[in-house]
């Protein structure tokens, strides 16, 4: 009989936006799993910030977690703004960060640290290097993050969503680099649509119209409820919609929504965000509407769904425009670059309502970028470097 291994131990860092959150709870729960199937547990401490996404997650999925200090690493062009008292502060937050970081990494002893990106990526990042514990960083978008940046020359091996990030990083972690995609929840493959009208009570949505999903990430966007609001009557014609609109201007949304035509309004529903029922508004979803967010991405184009693109314009070296480009290229998308007017969102929406074939044509190739097995790619990646029990 052979003699029971001791539970692997893992640190895992990232967070901010759900965009970093949810590959690492989802990496954490397929490493479960497979090690599940071995008989070996696994010990896992999550390292974020107070305030990030991750300090809420990581308790309520009873992952144990611990807040170091971190600072946001700006970029910008001209020096001086580089040396504003902001950056100056947050620059001193970092090693301080890396201290505690180092502290906590010492006495939990992991055998291997992942971290997913994000500010406080670099001082657990970093800390870990210093402790000489295996460090796997996983990148969500086509162009590296700068928290990613400044990590992947610390890294042990660095896992990439796409192989377009191959070129771009430094040159000592590309040789051992790792594509693996970007990890998507198991829950948001297995949606059922009629559980998301039984859920929500979309009872008066009419079946025999395609269902649109406008979604602005877990926060919502204000540019993208503006433009829905403006086309709202024109496309309720057309389709059933549900509108998950963030936090920022839901009540005027609700305000503007109760003056629809009494037709129309059993065809919207409206909500500021979506926990378990979204996989099974994604299952619903013939078209979406959508920020293009790492996640998002990965998601869509695992689950195979039409999607018109309005990316977020100050993202990270406009990295959410080249997602949505990169798709579009591929007649996986349609992309709203630049300005984006009402007339736009209606040119881009309008064929794809009315031409099933067409939107069914954009869904299979959406489907050809997916990589449902990204989780299981990066455990391979964190048992390949993990210290031996
Ligand atoms: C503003 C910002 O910095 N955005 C970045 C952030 O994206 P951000 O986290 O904003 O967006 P993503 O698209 O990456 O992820 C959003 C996640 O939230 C989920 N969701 C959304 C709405 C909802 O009601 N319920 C819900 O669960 C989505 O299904 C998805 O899993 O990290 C991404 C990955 O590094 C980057 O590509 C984005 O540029």
């Amino acid at each position: 009989m052979g003699s029971e291994q001791r539970a692997l131990r893992l640190v895992v860092t990232g967070g901010g936006t759900g965009g970093h959150t949810y590959p690492a709870l989802t990496a954490v729960r397929a490493l479960q799993a497979r090690l599940a199937a071995e008989r070996r547990g696994v010990d896992v401490l999550w390292v974020g910030t107070a305030k990030g996404l991750e300090a809420r997650i990581a308790p309520a999925e009873g992952i144990s977690f611990e807040p170091v200090a971190t600072g946001k690493v700006r970029r910008s062009k001209n020096p001086l703004k580089l040396i504003s008292p902001a950056n100056v502060r947050d620059m001193l937050r970092v090693p301080w960060g890396a201290f505690q970081a180092r502290s906590l990494i010492r006495r939990f002893g992991p055998d291997v640290v992942l971290a997913t990106g994000g500010y406080v990526a670099v001082p657990v990042g970093l800390a870990a290097r210093s402790c000489r514990a295996p460090l796997v960083v996983h990148e969500q978008t086509v162009r590296l993050g700068l928290a990613n940046k400044v990590l992947a020359r610390a890294a042990t091996r660095v896992a990439v969503s796409s192989e377009s990030t191959l070129p771009l990083l430094p040159e000592s972690a590309r040789s051992t680099a790792v594509v693996t995609g970007n990890p998507v929840r198991p829950a948001v493959l297995t949606g059922r649509p009629d559980k998301a009208v039984a859920a929500l009570g979309l009872y008066g949505f009419d079946p025999s119209l395609p269902t649109v999903y406008v979604t602005g990430g877990a926060q919502g966007s204000v540019q993208i409820n503006t433009l829905v609001a403006d086309v709202l009557p024109w496309l309720l014609e057309r389709a059933n919609v549900v509108h998950q609109c963030g936090p920022a201007n839901e009540a005027d949304l609700h305000a503007r929504a109760a003056r629809l035509p009494a037709d129309l309004m059993g065809r919207y529903f409206l909500t500021g965000f979506l926990g378990p029922e979204l996989p099974d508004v994604l299952a619903l979803a013939d078209v979406v509407v959508s920020r293009s967010g790492a996640g998002t991405l990965a998601e869509l184009t695992a689950l195979g769904k039409a999607a018109v693109f309005v990316p977020l314009a100050s993202s990270a070296g406009n990295e959410q425009a080249h997602n949505a480009a990169h798709l579009e290229q591929a007649g996986a998308a349609v992309a709203l670059l630049g300005t984006v007017t009402p007339d736009h969102l209606r040119a881009a929406l309008g064929p794809l309502l009315e031409d099933e074939p067409r939107r069914t044509a954009m869904a299979a190739r959406a489907r050809e970028h997916g990589r449902p097995d990204a989780a299981e790619r990066l455990v391979d990646v964190l048992l390949s470097v993990a210290r031996r029990g």
